[in-house]
């Protein structure tokens, strides 16, 4: 773990076997995004993109606290003025703009879950929570707006009402509440999250990349262009699947009685 506010790597990096877990590291500022950590989360998450061994990745925060948010003096002014842009090789981590990910993510989150913390949660495709985390969408108390996405998949996941109450109010919330919510999956014992995101992201990646990837090109197209876009690609993208060496392998594996290995081909 870094000192508060330290070098430019904001974001460590640890493969385990098929896993990259990505770590926020600024616990001494409670993990706020400045530029250099929202860019090195950007480009860590372009490297998993482009690493054919990594299957699925996890995101957590070191120290306490998941995020505070933005950092309002040092990225509020270059947002404001268009003076940030993710690097080339980067991947938006709130999923607004392209090229989107298209390898799985799952978020732990703990203590501190401000703003970017829910539109992170919110973008990633599992997410786990500690029970001590606390949750608030509370951009409208700074005088600005959520805009890193959870205008559009809150209420998408947590009906029109339920995120309304909280993107307007700005008002906190619970592990509880945010697991009725459906904001996350899981609630945890405190210290558990990262564990058991790993143990998903474990099961993860024993599944056929292949498969798991299709997965999420059409459950992304239904979210982002609509039911019709994703159901007329269904045909197509299954048809692609069972020419796959990976499709033998599952076939095998059952007649075998054994666990598949799948090489993603
Ligand atoms: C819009 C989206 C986000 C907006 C926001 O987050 S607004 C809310 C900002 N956060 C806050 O106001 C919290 C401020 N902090 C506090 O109130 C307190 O610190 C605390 C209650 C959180 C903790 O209190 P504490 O007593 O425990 O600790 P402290 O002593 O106060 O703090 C310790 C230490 O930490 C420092 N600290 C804490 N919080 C912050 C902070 N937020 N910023 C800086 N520093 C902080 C504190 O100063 C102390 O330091 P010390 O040195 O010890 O004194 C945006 C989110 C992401 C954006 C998108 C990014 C990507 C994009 C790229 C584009 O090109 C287009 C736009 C966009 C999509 C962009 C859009 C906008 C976002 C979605």
């Amino acid at each position: 773990m870094s000192e508060a506010n330290s070098g430019t790597g904001r974001v460590s990096r640890e493969r385990r076997g098929n896993i990259l877990l990505l770590g926020l590291d600024r616990a001494g500022k409670r993990n706020a995004f400045d530029s250099a950590m929202l860019a090195d989360l950007a480009l860590a998450l372009g490297e998993y993109e482009r690493d054919p061994d990594l299957r699925c990745a996890v995101l957590f925060a070191h120290g306490e606290h998941f995020t505070a948010g933005l950092d309002l003096m040092e990225l509020g002014p270059k947002l404001a003025g268009g003076g940030f842009q993710y690097p080339d090789e980067g991947i938006d981590p709130f999923g607004v703009s392209r090229p989107r990910r298209s390898k799985p993510l799952i978020a732990a989150v703990q203590g501190m879950c401000w703003t970017a913390a829910i539109e992170l949660a919110l973008s990633a495709d599992v997410a786990i929570a500690a029970s001590n985390a606390r949750f608030a969408q509370m951009e409208v108390m700074r005088g600005i707006a959520p805009a890193g996405g959870a205008t559009v998949r809150f209420p998408q996941v947590a009906g029109w009402s339920n995120a309304m109450r909280y993107m307007l109010t700005g008002e906190e919330f619970s592990a509880e509440e945010a697991y009725r919510l459906g904001l996350v999956s899981e609630v945890v014992e405190p210290g558990q999250e990262l564990d058991r995101a790993i143990e998903v992201a474990e099961r993860i990646a024993k599944a056929a990349p292949l498969g798991v990837k299709a997965t999420l090109v059409s459950a992304n197209a239904a979210r982002y262009e609509g039911d019709e876009a994703s159901l007329a690609m269904l045909t197509e993208q299954l048809l692609q699947l069972m020419k796959s060496e990976d499709v033998r392998e599952g076939v095998m594996a059952m007649m075998q009685k054994r666990e598949p290995v799948f090489a993603g081909k």
